[in-house]
C-alpha cells in the first residue's frame, strides 16, 4: 500500500516527508524533486517570502544511484529563512537570553518574531487551533496549519508522478481555470501533457492567453485595493488504464479518495469530478458520454464525467477540479478579538499571498498523483516497475474484444 505523512513547521529547520510502499525500479533525482518543487512557487500574486527562499532538497531513504529501491522514500525540504527563526522555532529550550537577541540581526532587543501571536485571522485555523491545542499563542497553530507544508506534498508527489508515468504510462497536467470571478471560456482546449512548459512560463498558470492576461489584471486590481483572491484548478491525467477503484464500496471509489485527498490541501472548499455541479444542472440526456464503436473500439462522444464512472477510471481522460477560497490573510484588515485582551481588534497582518491559485494547482497535480498511484498499485499489484508493467499489460489484454 502506497501511504505518506509530512513533518515540519512553516519557520521550521525542515519539513520532511516520507513515501512508504514506493515501489522498486523508479528512476528519479534529486533534480526531479526541486524541479517540481520550483514549479510550486511559481504564479503571479505569491507574496515577499517565495522571492527570497529556497527550497532546499536531500534525499536520505529509499533511492540508490537514482533508483528507488523499494523501502520508504523520505524527503527533507530545507527552509532557507531557518538562520533568522533559530531560537523562536528552536525545538529544545531556549535560555531566556536567546530570545533578546535577533538571530538574523544580532540586534539586542525583545525579538519580534517571538511575541505572542493574539489577534487571530478570521478564515485561519488560529483561533479554534487556540481553543482545541491550548495555546495562548497562534504561532504553534499558524506554523503547522500553513501552506508551507505542501512542498513535502509535491516533493513526494513527484515519486508518484513517476510511478505512473513509467510503471503506467499515465502523465499528468496541471491548470488553473478561474482567479476570482475570471474564467476559463467553457470551451477552452484543454492542455495536455506536453504543454507543462507553457503552462509554466504562464503567470498564472492558465492555458487561455485572454483569460490569462484578465487574471494578471484581477490579481493587480486586488492588490490595489488591499484585498486577496480564490479561485479553481484542474488536474488532468492521460492515459489511465481503466478499472482503477471499485463501485463496490464507498471508501473504494476513486472520485471519493480523489475527493478527500484535494480537500486535504490548504483552503481548498470544493472538488468537482469531470463537469460536477454543472451536469446537475443539466438533464440525463446531456449529461453522460454515450459510447460508440470506432476502429473496434468502444469511444465516448464526450467526456463530461471526467473518465470517472461507477467510481472507477473508465479509460478516458481523468479531469477533476478544486475550488480555493481567497487567501485569509487579507490586507485590509478583518475585525476580530485581541485574545489577550479580550477587546476589539484588527487580525495580525504581515506579508501574505494575495493569490496563491497557480501554486494550488501543482499541489493538486501532486495530490493527484498520490491517490491515483495508490489506487492503480491496489489493482495491479507488483513490487518493481516491470512487475507492474506485466501486470498492466496482463489484465488490458484479457479484456475481452467486445468490451474494449
Ligand atoms: C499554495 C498555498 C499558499 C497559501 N498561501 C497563503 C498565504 O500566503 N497567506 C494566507 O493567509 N493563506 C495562505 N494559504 C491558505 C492558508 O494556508 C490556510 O490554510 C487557509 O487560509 C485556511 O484554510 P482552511 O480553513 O481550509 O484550512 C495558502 C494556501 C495554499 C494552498
Ligand atoms: C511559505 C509558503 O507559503 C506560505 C503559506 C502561508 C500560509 O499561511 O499558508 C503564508 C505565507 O508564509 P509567511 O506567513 O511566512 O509569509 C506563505 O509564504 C510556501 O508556499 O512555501
Amino acid at each position: 500500500m502506497l501511504r505518506w505523512l509530512t513533518s515540519g513547521e512553516s519557520h521550521g529547520e525542515a519539513l520532511v516527508g516520507i513515501l512508504e510502499g514506493l515501489p522498486a525500479g523508479v528512476e528519479i533525482v534529486t533534480a526531479d524533486v526541486q524541479d517540481a518543487l520550483a514549479r510550486r512557487r511559481l504564479g503571479y500574486g505569491r507574496g515577499a517570502r517565495m522571492k527570497f527562499e529556497k527550497d532546499q532538497v536531500r534525499i536520505l531513504g529509499g533511492l540508490r544511484h537514482g533508483i528507488s529501491q523499494g523501502g520508504p522514500l523520505a524527503i527533507e525540504i530545507g527552509n532557507t529563512e531557518w538562520p533568522k527563526w533559530v531560537d523562536v522555532m528552536s525545538a529544545d529550550p531556549v535560555p531566556p537570553e536567546a530570545l533578546q537577541v535577533d538571530a538574523g540581526t544580532g540586534d539586542v532587543r525583545e525579538v519580534a518574531r517571538n511575541r505572542p501571536l493574539t489577534r487571530p485571522r478570521p478564515g485561519h485555523a488560529d483561533l479554534v487551533g487556540m481553543r482545541k491545542y491550548g495555546f495562548d499563542d497562534a504561532r504553534p497553530v499558524l506554523e503547522r496549519a500553513s501552506a508551507r507544508e505542501t512542498a513535502t506534498r509535491v516533493a513526494l508527489g513527484t515519486a508518484a508522478a513517476h510511478l505512473l508515468e513509467q510503471a503506467f504510462g499515465v502523465r499528468l497536467v496541471s491548470h488553473v481555470v478561474a482567479i476570482g470571478p475570471v474564467e476559463v471560456p467553457e470551451d477552452a482546449v484543454l492542455p495536455t501533457a506536453d504543454d507543462v512548459a507553457a503552462l509554466d512560463a504562464d503567470p498564472v498558470r492558465c492555458f487561455d492567453p485572454e483569460t490569462s492576461a484578465a487574471m494578471v489584471a484581477e490579481i493587480d486590481q486586488c492588490h490595489k485595493d488591499g484585498d486577496t483572491l480564490g479561485g479553481v484548478v484542474e488536474v488532468l491525467a492521460y492515459d489511465v488504464p481503466t478499472g482503477i477503484g471499485s463501485y463496490v464500496h464507498a471508501d473504494r471509489r476513486l472520485d471519493a479518495r480523489l475527493a478527500a485527498e484535494l480537500m486535504g490541501i490548504q483552503a481548498i472548499k470544493g472538488v468537482e469530478v469531470g463537469d460536477g455541479f454543472r451536469t446537475a444542472r443539466r438533464r440525463g440526456s446531456a449529461a453522460h458520454d454515450e459510447m460508440v464503436r470506432e476502429d473496434g473500439r468502444i469511444t465516448r462522444l464526450s467526456n463530461r464525467a471526467g473518465g470517472v464512472e461507477g467510481g472507477m477510471t473508465n479509460g478516458e481522460v481523468l479531469r477533476v477540479r478544486a475550488a480555493m477560497k481567497p487567501i485569509s490573510t487579507v490586507p485590509r484588515a478583518l475585525r476580530t478579538i485581541d485574545t489577550a485582551t479580550g477587546e476589539a481588534s484588527t487580525a495580525q497582518h504581515q506579508r501574505s499571498d494575495v493569490c496563491a491559485v497557480p501554486p494550488a494547482a501543482v499541489v493538486a497535480e501532486a495530490m493527484v498523483a498520490l491517490t491515483l498511484a495508490q489506487a492503480a498499485l491496489e489493482k495491479f499489484g507488483g513490487d518493481s516497475v516491470p512487475e507492474i508493467r506485466r501486470n498492466v499489460e496482463s489484465y488490458l489484454a484479457a479484456i475481452p474484444e467486445n468490451l474494449r
